[in-house]
């Protein structure tokens, strides 16, 4: 029993997203601590130091970091998440290609649309938050890509996709629906890459589709890298619940998401993404010999980077547990951007050189838009909805309850 006392995959299991500060706590509290990860030694950082050694790539490789079982539900097989140095870079850029300031205030747009269609029907009635988001966004993303198809077809893709991201705690009943999910998207996905590389179907050029169709990558791992577009950017209504559900908490925001700045709206934004939660940590491995405080990580050890620990950082943040928007206003009502050593949702460190979200913009811009359409609704959490359950990775909220909502005013 003693051999699993310090074991986070068993910590994760037992406590979610209280499992890295639970260890921290039985370690004594340090920010860097030793734990272990599948029977093997694996150092636990967070803060920017942390940051700065996670996405340092002489210290750290991601070469076998994710276990299989989450890399091919999640990423799929030959992804970018995997790749090292050179190889990483030009795939990375296959990223930087479809997702630029123009393309994000596309898919915001389209987005805006198809919530302001959906938000009138829910006049007086009560909807699943997350699946109304789920259904908008897959929509929305399907056409940006470039992807024809028909509204009945997007929505299935886009319930896939979901179900990908919400198997990732490879618990219970979800992940074998969530493997399935991976099997229909990918085998689709596919089908759409083929089809556009014999011709049989046209992408609009510059779109994400047409630039993965034109790569040299074989038809399977350009269909992992579409997925990777469309999975991600439907999983931001995990995020966009939680904006129902931070609106319902903080009603005082209401008239100024609604009415306000583009500065107040981003703000509330970023808090949402440092507030609740999402994904709790980023695994790597060591690739040459760490000294710290503690002793020395080594080669092939775990290094696993605590986004929530850092994203709550005490030493970085004032009252880190508050929900307060305002953290991210300066005096004169602006917006102030997170560094990227102390704001990690999407990862941290330099997009264009690490491993970091290529597609945190998307996100944020349809947080933004979502937040200006929801804060001009009534919603009302139905009862024991108000607590973000913590146990569950990844957390939903508000789990399964329905919210009542009223017409846009
Ligand atoms: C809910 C919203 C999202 C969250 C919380 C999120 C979070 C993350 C995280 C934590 C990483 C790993 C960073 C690392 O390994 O250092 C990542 C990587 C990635 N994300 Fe996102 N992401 C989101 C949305 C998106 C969107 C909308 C896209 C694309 C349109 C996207 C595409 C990617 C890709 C391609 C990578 C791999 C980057 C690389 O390995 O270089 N993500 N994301």
């Amino acid at each position: 029993m003693v051999a699993f006392r310090n074991e986070l995959s068993l910590a994760l299991v037992r406590h979610g997203y209280a499992a890295i500060a639970r260890l921290r706590e039985a370690g004594g509290g340090a920010d860097w601590f030793e734990a272990r990860l599948l029977g093997r030694r694996a150092l636990v950082v967070r803060g920017p130091l942390g940051v700065r050694t996670f996405y340092d790539p002489d210290f750290v490789t991601r070469r076998g970091a994710v276990p299989a079982p989450l890399r091919l539900l999640l990423f799929g097989p030959g992804t970018v998440h995997g790749l090292d140095g050179v190889a990483h870079l030009e795939r990375k850029d296959l990223f930087f290609r479809i997702i630029d300031d123009a393309s994000v205030r596309r898919l915001a747009a389209l987005v805006d649309r198809r919530l302001d269609e959906a938000s009138r029907a829910w006049d007086g009635a009560e909807i699943r938050l997350f699946d109304e988001l789920t259904a908008v966004y897959g929509e929305a993303v399907v056409e940006w890509s470039g992807i024809e198809t028909e509204r009945a077809e997007a929505h299935r893709i886009a319930r896939e996709l979901a179900l990908i991201v919400d198997g990732f705690g490879i618990r219970g009943t979800a992940y074998p629906r969530a493997v399935l999910g991976r099997v229909r998207a990918q085998l689709w996905a596919r089908r759409i890459v083929r089809e556009t590389r014999a011709g049989e179907r046209v992408a609009p050029p510059g779109s994400a589709l047409h630039v993965i169709a034109a790569s040299d990558l074989s038809d399977t791992v350009a269909a992992t890298e579409l997925v990777n577009v469309l999975r991600p950017t439907v999983a931001v209504a995990f995020f966009g619940a939680f904006a129902g559900h931070a609106l319902a908490a903080h009603p005082e925001w209401r008239s100024r998401l609604a009415d306000g700045t583009d500065d107040e709206r981003r703000a509330f934004e970023h808090e949402i993404r440092r507030w609740y939660p999402f994904a709790p940590l980023l695994p790597g491995r060591v690739r040459r010999d760490i000294h710290w405080a503690g002793g020395t990580a080594r080669q092939k050890d775990w290094i696993v980077l605590d986004i929530i620990g850092t994203n709550r950082d005490p030493a970085v943040w004032r009252d880190p547990d508050l929900f307060e928007p305002e953290r991210f206003l300066d005096a004169t009502g602006r917006v102030v951007e997170p560094d990227v050593h102390r704001y990690v949702p999407h990862g941290g460190g330099d997009v264009r050189k690490g491993h970091r979200c290529p597609g945190e913009p998307s996100a944020a811009a349809l947080l933004e838009v979502t937040l200006r359409r929801l804060a001009s609704i009534d919603l009302d959490l139905g009862p024991g909805a108000h607590e973000v359950p913590l146990r569950r990775i990844p957390s939903r909220a508000p789990a399964g309850t329905r919210i009542a909502a009223h017409a846009p005013r």
